[in-house]
């Protein structure tokens, strides 16, 4: 429960689908997982299915692949040792990756997921172990192994059956992860609880303290005796050392405004940004002789920049568009008539606050201009004389490649235009723009230390290299809006699916991601961004191991049982848990993944 909780924090992150995987008695996993929104996939018999005394979740924002269920996350490999795996972020050397797993590990990877692609260099870097029993500095040097190997933006949590949980962080930083502890809440003799998630909001609700951020080329591991972390990247204070950048447009848009990520709140940097656009906006209006009676956001992330923009200037505020709180985040939705059909659905304009009156309207980002064309219109249809538009971001020319799904330059509507063609395009009288110095400003206000970020999506420099015209272009073929609906168009319709596996239930954690709704707000089958987070309870007294994966079985049975009928324990005690939508055929992840309804047993030896 704990697990599905934070991940209904993180929903922001990741509307397409939610999974959650446990490890419970005897080191076996129970999982489940399918498309939709966290509440649409858990129900309290689902959930209690998932037994275990540590766990990982996941909401997801596809960037790769497709929307299709077998994608889903925790994605889980049998061998070595039994892995459940999660990630939040965008790989960009897939190809390279795709021919080392084939040509010389001899891996099968069944999905377009690139998080499938990780979690098994992952798998392979701990099987060129060879060990029976593997410990902590085997993981390191498997991880340290990893962030040579995949290049771009990944924030991850595995769990090991029987052994621990681990999170890693790419080199750069770029996509957050943090972790904090409690007292364990079954006992003060049992020592804490861990919990890692992609923001601190998760922290705060479920009781969590201590939050500090996972550094970038960290590893850290817990299992039930320790917690043992370790840089595994030379970093930029050294000459060949990578530069911590962390994603400015987490801040922009994408985190939720109570996280602190990196040091920085959230809710503080959009307030600052408000402050520094309204001193572009004074600058732009006095240069163009006008005046605006009013500022209206465009809810919901702007909402905190927009009144401090009305304050700055000395203007009226007001909530001139309603939100319908049932209709989730539109930018994330994974096609472009879904985003702007719900535009409408989401916002309402009221009237008397538009009627006669030149109007600034706020938003944190212009990006493919979907919901300012809308926006600006139905201020028009309202009765608005002018319409300014102000964005706290700089204009998006290029693309995003590191985990959020923007890869595609020519869908963006300011790329190769001036700021009064992107005016002219989304229909506003004027645009005005926030500066990329003043953004920088309004996140390293807060945190100094932060010397840079990746503003690749503002400046076309990508913290990572490797991303040039060449590989934009292969990424546009791949991820453009045609080649998504020809993927959805040749994939089955998905289902959910809630099963069982196998582990030894040392330590209790949770690791939530998120990804935001599809189609239509309410429709289960939407996709979003993705993010984690975890809990980690040490109550078992058992001694955890790995196992040897050479050995292991994975046996996938077929079970067709659905709609949480709930099968009573098999044969060898434990239960299989058969999940809230059934249905789908295609695996996903090496041994198994998708949300059909397939039990998962792994041999749990010692
Ligand atoms: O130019 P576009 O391609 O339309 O993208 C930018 C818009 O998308 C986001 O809204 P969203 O509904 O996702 O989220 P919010 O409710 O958090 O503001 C963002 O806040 C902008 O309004
Ligand atoms: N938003 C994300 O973190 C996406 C993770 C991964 N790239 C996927 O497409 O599933």
């Amino acid at each position: 429960p704990e697990i599905n909780e934070g991940l209904s924090l993180l929903q922001h992150r990741g509307q397409d689908a939610a999974g959650i995987v446990t490890c419970g008695p005897g080191g076996r996993f129970y999982q489940c997982k399918a498309n939709g929104m966290v509440r649409d996939v858990f129900d309290a018999g689902a959930l209690a299915r998932l037994q275990g005394s540590m766990g990982i979740g996941h909401v997801r924002y596809p960037t790769a692949g497709s929307s299709a269920h077998a994608e889903a996350q925790p994605f889980y490999v049998n061998s070595p040792y039994g892995i459940v795996f999660a990630h939040n972020g965008n790989l960009i050397n897939t190809s390279e990756l795709k021919r080392f797993l084939d040509a010389e590990a001899h891996r099968h990877i069944n999905t377009d997921s690139d998080s499938e692609m990780l979690l098994n260099i992952f798998a392979n870097n701990l099987q060129a172990t060879g060990k029976f029993r593997i410990n902590e500095e085997d993981i390191f040097t498997a991880i340290g192994g990893l962030m040579k190997q995949c290049h771009g933006g990944y924030a991850c949590v595995a769990m090991l059956a029987g052994f621990g949980i681990i999170a890693f962080r790419d080199p750069n930083g770029i996509r957050p992860v943090g972790m904090c502890r409690r007292k364990s809440s079954e006992g003060a003799d049992l020592g804490d609880d861990w919990c890692f998630t992609s923001e601190s909001v998760v922290s705060d609700a479920l009781g969590f303290e201590e939050f500090q951020d996972v550094r970038p080329g960290e590893a850290v591991i817990i299992t039930r005796n320790a917690v043992s972390r370790r840089v595994l990247t030379p970093q930029a204070t050294s000459d060949n050392g990578y530069a911590f950048a962390p994603d400015i447009f987490e801040y922009v848009y994408f985190a939720r405004p109570d996280s602190v990520l990196d040091g920085v709140s959230v809710y503080r940097s959009r307030m600052a940004m408000g402050d520094r656009l309204a001193e572009e906006a004074r600058r732009v209006l006095a240069q163009r002789g006008e005046t605006v009676d009013v500022v209206i956001p465009v809810p919901d992330t702007s909402r905190v920049a927009a009144l401090q923009v009305a304050q700055k200037l000395g203007i009226p505020y007001r909530e001139g568009f309603v939100k319908n709180r049932y209709v989730g985040r539109t930018f994330i939705m994974p096609g472009q008539s879904q985003r702007r059909k719900n535009v409408r659905r989401k916002l309402n304009a009221m009237a008397l606050e538009f009627k006669g009156k030149s109007v600034l309207l706020v938003d944190d980002s212009i990006v493919r201009g979907t919901t300012s064309r809308e926006i600006i219109q139905m201020a028009r249809d309202a009765g608005a004389v002018r319409v300014v538009m102000a964005s706290c971001a700089p204009p998006i020319r290029y693309s995003h490649v590191y985990g959020i799904d923007m890869p595609n330059r020519h869908e963006l509507v300011a790329h190769d235009r001036s700021v009064e063609q992107v005016a002219k395009e989304i229909q506003a009288d004027v645009v005005i723009y926030q500066t990329l110095q003043d953004l920088i400003s309004s996140v390293q206000q807060f945190n100094p230390s932060l010397r840079s970020f990746d503003c690749s999506v503002f400046d076309g420099k990508y913290v990572t290299g490797g991303v040039n015209d060449a590989y934009l272009a292969h990424l546009e073929g791949l991820r453009s809006e045609n080649a998504k609906i020809k993927a959805k168009s040749t994939r089955l319709p998905n289902g959910a699916g809630s099963e069982d596996t196998r582990g030894s239930g040392a330590i209790e954690a949770a690791v939530a991601v998120a990804t935001p709704p599809g189609e239509g707000a309410n429709d289960p089958k939407m996709a979003v961004p993705e993010h984690t987070e975890m809990v980690v309870k040490q109550d078992e007294p058992e001694r955890a191991r790995a196992r040897n994966g050479s050995a292991v079985h994975n046996g996938i049975k077929e079970d067709v049982t659905r709609n949480h009928s709930k099968k009573e324990s098999d044969g060898d005690g434990y239960l299989n848990c058969n999940g809230p939508m059934g249905g789908g055929d295609e695996l996903g992840s090496s041994s198994h993944n998708g949300s059909e309804d397939i039990g998962l047993h792994n041999d749990w030896r010692r």
